[in-house]
């Protein structure tokens, strides 16, 4: 028993922007950025939401034709014939994503509604670049607490795992240490419960505080609350100051050696993405080896067993080094970095659609899907497709 993935699919804007093309907005070239990150284009918005992006991947990996505006592809497992899947049996719709349409409605639910997914229960989560790996995790878990005997939760038999981003709107294009980074895109796989032996067989999430504010985004709130209540604060801190200082609750008290708060003020983060990149690669290279190794250790299986890791592309040269660390050839990694950018919580999913249109998978591999990004977060899932 397990979940399966039955369908994939990606989308991705139509607008196509070469490193030569960002060497008109930031002194940069194509040769460094292809030598530091292997990338030599990203698609980027013009008008397509996220929402677009998210139901076009959708539709693709629900094998439904359309119109759409954006560009798609996706592959079907050859078993499920050629019958789209209808929407309305979808049980679950979870978009990962750092950069939806809106706060709310949730981009899970201006998906659901959008692609007809009426009985679907949605939400949204961020977990940043680790995106794909944690809804996969999430979605395989619910399912699994779902179709237990004498579950008496929401029946859970068809998941949509969509990663989606519009980065192109949160990234600082006078920027040339980031800009060049990232892209626009979605990917999404279909999720089915079912008795067979294929489907995800082990999950394994890290997560680390990000101390230095090495990778940040803020939320873009408006701080300009009204007088009254800063007016109303200073009262009331008074009133506590006459009172005397507040007793912890027992056990809470701050102990002498306690680690002191970090400096980072959260309401201090910039509105773009902010990245300290070499701090970030180091994070991510022990990051990827260890969460291969432990979605592995926890499958029961070798790293030499598994088909092709399909790794969050973020830079090639992260994905180079744990190649070399692992002793594995780069031909077992899926890259697909060099037209896509960073795609924060689509890119692998995104990826995995390549892998698996190119037949670089096929059914009855084993894969590791690895993702690593802010928060800090980290993880892996090893699949038996
Ligand atoms: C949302 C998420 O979760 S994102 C998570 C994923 N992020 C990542 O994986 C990023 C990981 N880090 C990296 O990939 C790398 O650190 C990079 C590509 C960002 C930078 O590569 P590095 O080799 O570390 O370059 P570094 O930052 O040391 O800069 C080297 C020089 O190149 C310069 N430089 C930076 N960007 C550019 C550019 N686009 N073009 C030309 N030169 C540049 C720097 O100014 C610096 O110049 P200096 O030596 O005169 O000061």
């Amino acid at each position: 028993m397990g979940c399966t993935i039955t369908g994939c699919g990606k989308a991705a804007p139509k607008l196509v922007v070469t490193n030569d093309d960002l060497a008109h907005l930031v002194d940069t070239d194509d040769e460094w950025i292809v030598q530091r990150t292997g990338i030599r284009a990203r698609r980027i918005a013009q008008g397509e939401s996220a929402t677009d992006l998210a139901v076009a991947a959708a539709e693709a990996a629900l094998g439904i034709e359309s119109d759409s505006a954006v560009e798609r592809s996706g592959w079907r497992r050859p078993a499920s014939g050629s019958k789209a899947v209808d929407p309305a049996s979808i049980d679950l719709v979870i978009c990962m994503t750092i950069s939806p349409d809106a706060a709310m409605p949730s981009q899970a639910a201006l998906v659901r509604r959008r692609l007809g997914a009426q009985r679907a229960v949605c939400f949204d989560l961020n977990a940043a670049c680790s995106g794909c790996v944690y809804g996969l995790s999430v979605a395989e878990s619910m399912m699994a607490a779902a179709n237990a005997p004498g579950s008496a939760r929401n029946p859970l038999r068809r998941a949509l795992v969509i990663g989606v981003e519009r980065l192109s709107r949160v990234v600082d294009w006078s920027d040339r240490s980031t800009c060049i980074l990232f892209g626009d895109g979605a990917g999404a796989v279909l999720l089915e419960w079912s008795d067979a032996e294929t489907g995800i067989r082990s999950t394994f999430l890290r997560n680390t505080d990000d101390i230095d504010g090495v990778l940040t985004l803020g939320a873009g709130r408006k701080d300009d609350l009204p007088p009254l209540f800063a007016a109303l604060a200073a009262e009331q801190a008074s009133a506590r100051q006459s009172a005397g200082p507040a007793k912890a609750a027992p056990g809470f008290e701050k102990s002498a050696d306690q680690a002191p708060e970090s400096a980072l003020d959260p309401q201090g983060f910039p509105p773009h993405i902010a990245m300290s990149g070499q701090a970030v690669f180091r994070f991510a290279t022990a990051a990827v080896v260890e969460a291969i190794e432990e979605a592995c250790a926890r499958a029961g299986a070798d790293v030499d067993e598994v088909d092709l890791i399909v790794p969050h592309q973020a830079n090639e040269r992260i994905i180079r080094y744990a190649a070399k660390k692992l002793g594995l050839p780069m031909e077992r990694f899926q890259l697909s970095i060099e037209s896509s950018a960073n795609t924060s919580a689509a890119s692998a999913l995104m990826a995995l659609t390549d892998a698996l249109v190119q037949e670089r998978l096929r059914v009855g591999d084993t894969a590791v899907m690895v993702g690593f990004g802010g928060g800090l977060t980290a993880g892996s899932v090893l699949f038996h497709l």
